[in-house]
């Protein structure tokens, strides 16, 4: 028997922590994308190993007592801002409920609590479990606990990432201020007021012009002025750009001169699944 679950990833575009002493109901509120292409573990005797478990889906299944082969497609890296940790926690999790170790929201509750205890992630488990295009979340803490909704992306704008370097989760909570908090408030409040697309492409824009975090980042200029650019953020070294379908040719063409590691997403189509092959 081969148990296989595949989860999509999750790229915050703003968020503020919120913690408290019991896991459950610590996190973050805040706003992102659910993106794929997704991470799918599988789990079974008739497979052969593949792949390298983040430290935190490891952990899982040895906590879980499941040491079958593994088989792990991991399309996006580590450390550069994709919740690759909390999209692999949560599969982990999920082939324990197919084993009948855990229940499914349970199973979501500790892949949560997991990423809290680890600072590799707040809010993430929260927005995968929700899981389709862009995800607000409204109030911290585990799914069942914590309150977030999703609304759908529309099929005219595509998502392209830059990638300028890796942080730990750890690191970018260390260099969270004030700042920023304030004004992931106030986008907030005004996103929360009227939660559409067009609220969201235009708030987060105002956030990344006024928190001037692209300074963070070289090549800035040149960024700035892609074809069809219609919002873009900042996540650790990373810039996510919103490109209006009709210029992406150009838009391609000018990034691609830049030199960096570029990528062209799709908004996620669905939630965490888990199924037996
Ligand atoms: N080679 C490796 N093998 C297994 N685990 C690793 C390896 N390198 C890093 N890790 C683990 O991967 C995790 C990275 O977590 P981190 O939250 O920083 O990344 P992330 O989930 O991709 O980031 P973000 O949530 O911001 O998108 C850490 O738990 C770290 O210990
Ligand atoms: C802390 C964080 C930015 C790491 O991906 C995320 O979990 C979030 O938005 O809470």
């Amino acid at each position: 028997m081969v148990f296989c679950a595949s989860v999509p990833y999750h790229i915050t575009a703003l968020f503020i922590p919120k913690i408290k002493e019991d896991p459950i109901y610590s996190g973050s509120i805040g706003i992102g994308i659910a993106i794929e292409p997704r991470l799918k573990l599988c789990v079974g005797e008739e497979i052969d190993n593949n792949g390298i478990l983040p430290l935190t889906a490891k952990n899982v299944l040895d906590k879980l007592n499941i040491h079958e082969n593994f088989n792990l497609n991991m399309p996006l890296p580590i450390k550069i801002g994709y919740a690759s940790s909390a999209s692999s926690t949560i599969a982990a999790e999920l082939i324990g409920f197919l084993y009948g170790k855990t229940s499914y929201i349970k199973a979501l509750q500790e892949a949560h609590k997991i990423e809290i205890e680890n600072k590799t992630g707040l809010g993430d488990v929260l927005a995968i479990s929700c899981g389709i295009g862009i995800i607000l979340r409204k109030k911290e803490g585990a799914p069942g606990i914590g309150d977030v909704d999703c609304i759908s992306f529309p099929k005219d704008i595509s998502i392209v990432t830059l990638e300028f370097g890796s942080m730990e989760t750890k690191e970018l909570l260390n260099s969270y201020d004030s700042k920023i908090l304030n004004e992931s408030q106030r986008v907030l409040n005004k996103i929360e007021e009227n939660f559409t697309f067009e609220t969201v492409l235009y708030e987060i824009k105002d956030f990344s012009e006024k928190t001037k975090m692209i300074n963070l980042l070289n090549h800035n200029d040149e960024i700035l002025k892609t074809p069809g650019l219609l919002s873009y953020y900042i996540k650790k070294k990373m810039i996510v750009l919103l490109i209006e379908n009709n210029k992406i040719e150009d838009a391609l063409h000018k990034l691609k001169g830049i030199g960096l590691n570029l990528r062209i997403l799709r908004p996620s189509s669905h939630g965490p699944e888990a199924w037996q092959e």
